[in-house]
């Protein structure tokens, strides 16, 4: 993984965003980045949606259960209120924000804070999950993370949703999704039986 080339000491404003499928590593990196940056002694504070209750209310965890404590929050707006003298601002589960998101990022990059965001690049039908993309429009730096295909071992770009369900948000993990690589996710979603074929 590419490490901030100036070094985690120098206060720098700027959008960075960590996208891909489900499973792909997103929850990890954030993790990882956040980390070092409090090695540097700065000051971090981490936000997710107060609705991702899946694995805990309290903390960002990834699927290997690797956690930090956040402070979970209703709209985008809370961000900006609640990140006050900080260096570094770390948001996952991004793709269940508003609209109001990148704005708030912007806002934040403008006055000299990190700000690091992690999120869903596409909804399990395949289509751009809003506020992802204008987020990778105005960020400094895109990283795409990518799962294993659990049906080939190829790289995934997408997350399968397994179960009879066409709401957009609907929280789960392995029982719900999996991560497909684009031939085996064009397969699946044509099999006689899914929701979508
Ligand atoms: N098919 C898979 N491909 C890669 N990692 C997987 C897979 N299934 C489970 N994992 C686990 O998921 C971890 C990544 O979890 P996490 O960072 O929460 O991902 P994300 O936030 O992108 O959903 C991996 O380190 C691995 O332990
Ligand atoms: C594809 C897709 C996913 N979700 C939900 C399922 C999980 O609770 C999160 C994604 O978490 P992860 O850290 O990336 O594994 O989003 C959803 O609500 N709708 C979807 O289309
Ligand atoms: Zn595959």
């Amino acid at each position: 993984m590419t490490d901030n080339l100036t070094g985690e000491s120098r206060r720098q404003g700027r959008i960075e965003v960590v996208c891909g499928s489900m499973f792909s590593g997103k929850t990890e990196e954030l993790i990882r980045r956040l980390r070092r940056a409090e090695f540097a002694k700065q000051k971090v504070v981490i936000f997710k949606p107060a609705i991702d209750t899946r694995y805990s209310d309290k903390d960002v965890v990834s699927h290997d259960r690797h956690k930090t404590r956040c402070t979970p929050v209703n709209s985008s707006e809370e961000i900006l209120l609640l990140a006050e003298d900080v260096d570094v601002v770390g948001i996952d589960e991004a793709q269940f924000f508003d609209n109001g998101l990148p704005d708030v990022c912007n806002l934040l990059a403008n006055s000299g804070v990190r700000v690091i965001v992690a999120g869903l690049d596409m909804d399990f039908k395949g289509v751009p999950f809003e506020p992802m993309p204008a987020l990778c429009a105005i960020a400094d730096d895109v990283t795409k993370v990518h799962a294993i295909c659990v049906r080939c071992g190829a790289l995934a770009y997408a997350s399968h949703r397994t179960v009879a369900d066409e709401k957009r948000v609907m929280l789960g993990e392995t029982a719900e999704y999996e991560p497909l690589c684009r031939e085996c996710y064009q397969k699946a979603i044509h099999e006689p039986g899914n929701a979508r074929g």
